[in-house]
């Protein structure tokens, strides 16, 4: 269990982009390609800015009567990337007030980087891919307050296919569909545990944070995602 958070005002987002994007197989990284004339990173950027919460505390979820705030956000983006981001919002006449920071050789390290550009005593922090323009606010808004309350709320999704699991002489068992989720972004943490938990050393299953969380001793506690917020990893997703 995490200790009581009294109210806070303290909203955080990490956004990583400091992927290559290999799989998107495109000159330009997927992060900056456009989408209906506007970089994907862009889209991304706007939905967080456009959040404004409440103070929230681990009592009541919120506390009413008082200032909407909105979320610090902290851009992760390869420093070979920067002059290209720069000319982006240059040509986007796009000024967000955020801070950037270089990323690191894998995901966890990008976030761990976004992490310690925080110096926040305590509050929450949201990680979100830069490649999943479709978030909304709402989901933003929801997984904030559910991390306010319980220490940390991760988007996901039911699945909506048949799943086999496949075994080592390469043969194939249809397993329940109902045990699963499929796990997206944003994914909300307190800011107490989130620090404690990325003092580990990084391991080869951290595929998200909450993994890194998970392996720390924290519970996960999951929230409705969207079936819209996909993450845009190969051609087909831009389409
Ligand atoms: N070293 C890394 C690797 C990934 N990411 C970010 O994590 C998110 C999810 O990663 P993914 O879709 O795998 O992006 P890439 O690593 O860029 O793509 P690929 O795996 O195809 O190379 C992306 O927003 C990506 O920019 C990051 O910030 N730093
Ligand atoms: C964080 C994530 O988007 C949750 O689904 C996913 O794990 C990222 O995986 P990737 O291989 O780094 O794209």
């Amino acid at each position: 269990m995490t200790d009581p958070l009294l109210p806070t005002t303290n909203f955080f987002a990490i956004i990583v982009a400091g992927g290559s994007g290999s799989r998107m197989k495109s000159d330009i990284p997927k992060q900056f390609l456009l989408l209906n004339g506007k970089p994907i990173l862009q889209h991304t950027i706007e939905q967080f800015l456009a959040v404004q919460l409440p103070p929230l505390s681990s009592q009541t979820g919120h506390t009413p009567a008082l200032q909407l705030q909105t979320v610090n956000i902290i851009l992760v983006l390869p420093a070979r990337d920067l002059p290209t981001w720069d000319k982006l919002c240059e040509e986007h006449n796009f000024h967000p007030n955020i801070k950037t920071v270089i990323g690191g050789n894998s995901r966890f390290q990008s976030v761990r980087n976004g992490l310690q550009a925080i110096d926040a005593p305590d509050g929450l922090v949201a990680v979100h891919d830069g490649v999943r323009p479709f978030v909304t606010p709402a989901i933003i808004q929801a997984s904030f307050e559910t991390a306010a309350r319980v220490g940390s709320a991760v988007t996901c999704v039911p699945v909506k296919d048949s799943v086999r699991v496949i075994g080592a002489d390469g043969s194939s068992q249809a397993v329940d569909r109902a045990q699963y989720r499929l796990v997206q972004t944003p994914q909300t943490f307190r800011l107490d545990l989130f620090r404690k938990a990325f003092q580990s050393e990084e391991q080869a299953f951290f595929t998200d944070c909450a993994s890194v969380v998970e392996f720390a001793g924290f519970p996960i506690t999951l929230i409705d995602g969207s079936y819209e917020n996909i993450k845009i990893t190969t051609p087909d997703d831009l389409r």
